[in-house]
């Protein structure tokens, strides 16, 4: 069920995967559910909307990350990543990446450092933080931060401009609350690259993926 729900979506998005990222995409899935079962990771219950709306809506993503993405390993940092996303698909899918996740609360890292133990992924970080301090440490070291169900669009602008690199990039997964959220930005501050729509499949649910630049250097490397 589970793995002809995931080569369907997988299809329509038009990605190239190979055996061994759907293996591990359905590895990370059954983890989840096993986790979820006794920590309550996510919301959303049931292996077909698990598999809908937090994997392919994940993936979905990477087409635009690809092109926007000029370095070929960027370091990309995930805030709020909670169970993993959508960090770890992206670093399934993207070995060469190199994904840095940061989640505050301590049994979600712990289920993370689980999954990157059980699927070895060697390219991601966890840092069981808060972004705001992980902000000071660790200042104009990535080429982008993106995240999903973090924060309001604003504050996710705020907390992001510390982290990037000066030609850095901003990916914000919003849902049909984007112009609302928008309308919250100074964009004397951001300029917007790009407003995708993501088509998730066999879902109706509205997926945007914005794309913005910073018109000003962070603080903290200038
Ligand atoms: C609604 S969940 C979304 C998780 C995941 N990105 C997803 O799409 O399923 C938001 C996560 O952000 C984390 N979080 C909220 N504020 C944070 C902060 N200041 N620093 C680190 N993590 C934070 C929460 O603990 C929670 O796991």
């Amino acid at each position: 069920m589970s793995e002809s729900l995931l080569a369907l979506g997988i299809a329509e998005l038009g990605l190239n995967l190979n055996d061994t990222n759907i293996a591990n995409l359905e590895l990370f899935l059954q983890e989840m559910g096993r986790w979820n079962q006794v920590h309550n990771l996510t919301a959303i219950e049931g292996e077909k909307d698990s598999v809908r709306l937090h994997l392919i809506d994940s993936i979905a993503v990477l087409p635009i990350l690809r092109q926007f993405l000029k370095d070929q390993n960027p370091k990309i940092a995930d805030l709020g990543s909670g169970g993993g996303l959508p960090a770890i698909p992206i670093a399934i899918v993207e070995p060469e990446w190199r994904l840095t996740l940061i989640e505050a609360v301590r049994k979600k890292t712990a289920f993370l450092q689980h999954v990157r133990g059980k699927l070895k992924l060697k390219n991601i970080e966890i840092l069981s933080e808060r972004v705001e301090d992980v902000a000071v440490q660790q200042p104009g070291q990535f080429d982008a931060v993106i995240s999903r169900a973090f924060t309001n669009l604003a504050r996710f602008l705020d907390l992001s401009l510390p982290f990037l690199k000066p030609d850095g990039l901003v990916f914000a997964m919003k849902g049909k609350r984007a112009d609302e959220e928008m309308q919250a930005v100074c964009m004397n501050d951001w300029r917007l690259l790009a407003d995708e729509p993501l088509h998730i499949p066999n879902l109706s649910v509205e997926r945007r993926l914005l794309v913005l630049s910073p018109m000003r250097k962070s603080p903290l490397t200038s």
